[in-house]
């Protein structure tokens, strides 16, 4: 089995937006627009980290062949800007995974991620662990994290039992994206963890929470547009600045809890992007509904008022 050579392997951590997909308005990849997007997140949100092809980059909508073309520009457009570009090849089809893994590793990504298959699901940690092994087998060096997000699979094995003797499964294992709110199981996996992996949180109103049980570093689709202020957060954190820290999370609260109340979901947010950014990132997916223009305007007049310097 292929060992990967680990010595010059940073552990990510810090910021990483999950990255909305670019579409055009009758709904096809708009490849031209990725080049922007890494200049936006890099000079006006102090983002040097993504995730493409995830939940909020709504992969399981996408064909493969465009899953393809999109990690294949988002890893051009990143090289020399960005410090780590983590595709996310998670389908519901083994071979689909593979194929993904294959190609991520061709066109050189930072590291690979797979969520958990779905419709069929895994019945236990046993069974999700040999799922994510034979993945993982079809690119052995690049550095490999399961994307645990249970509020979507329905799949709820616990992460601390996923973690039981992984790294013999998976030698090419570096950690877990959490985007789970069972801070228990999140805390609990902290004892399983090895040196060179990393633990991030993916529940971006509860970031502060992660950090103070060890995350280390998060995942969300906020730091799109509200990265500038998270990096803060951040920093706040590490001086041991929890006030400041602690205020910056509650304007986040405060701001996800207004648009929550007006139905926020990926289309949503894909239009608030937009709407911040200046990006031209079109409607969402069916069966995800464009936004209503009321309710991105009225979205966007709160985001101004909590958080007016991003
Ligand atoms: C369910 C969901 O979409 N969760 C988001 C969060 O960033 C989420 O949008 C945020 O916490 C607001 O609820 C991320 O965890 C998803 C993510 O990182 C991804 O797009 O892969």
């Amino acid at each position: 089995m292929e060992i990967m050579a680990s010595s010059s392997e940073k552990l990510l951590t810090g910021l990483v937006a999950a990255t909305f997909t670019p579409l055009t308005e009758e709904g096809e990849i708009n490849i031209k627009e990725i080049g922007p997007y890494v200049d936006y997140l890099t000079e006006r949100q102090g983002v040097t980290k993504i995730f493409v092809n995830g939940t909020t980059g709504e992969s399981m909508s996408l064909t493969v062949a465009e899953r393809k073309l999109l990690a294949e520009e988002w890893c051009k457009k990143a090289k020399g800007k960005m410090d780590h570009v983590v595709v996310h090849v998670g389908c519901m089809s083994l071979k689909d995974s593979q194929d993904l893994a294959l190609h991520a590793a061709q066109i050189e990504a930072d590291s690979i991620a797979v969520i958990s298959p779905s419709f069929f699901k895994p019945k236990n940690a046993h069974a999700l662990r040999s799922y994510l092994k034979a993945v993982a087998s079809a690119a052995p060096n690049l550095p490999f994290y399961y994307y645990h997000i249970p509020s979507i699979t329905g799949v709820n094995v616990l992460v601390r039992d996923l973690l039981v003797g992984i790294e013999e499964q998976i030698p090419s294992f570096r950690g877990v994206k959490f985007s789970g709110i069972d801070l228990m199981d999140f805390g609990l996996s902290f004892s399983l963890m090895k040196p060179n992996w990393s633990l991030l949180y993916g529940v971006d109103e509860q970031m502060l929470s992660g950090l103070v049980l060890g995350a280390d570093g998060a995942v969300g689709s906020t730091y799109n547009y509200v990265g500038c202020q998270f990096n803060k957060l951040l920093s706040a954190f590490e001086k041991g600045e929890l006030v400041e820290a602690r205020t910056i999370q509650f304007k986040l609260q405060d701001f996800l809890g207004s648009a929550m109340k007006l139905g926020f979901d990926v289309g949503v947010n894909k239009q608030l992007m937009v709407e911040v950014s200046g990006l031209s990132l079109g409607p969402p997916r069916l069966p995800l509904m464009p936004c209503h223009p009321d309710v991105a305007v009225s979205i966007k007049q709160k985001y101004k008022s909590i958080f007016p310097q991003c």
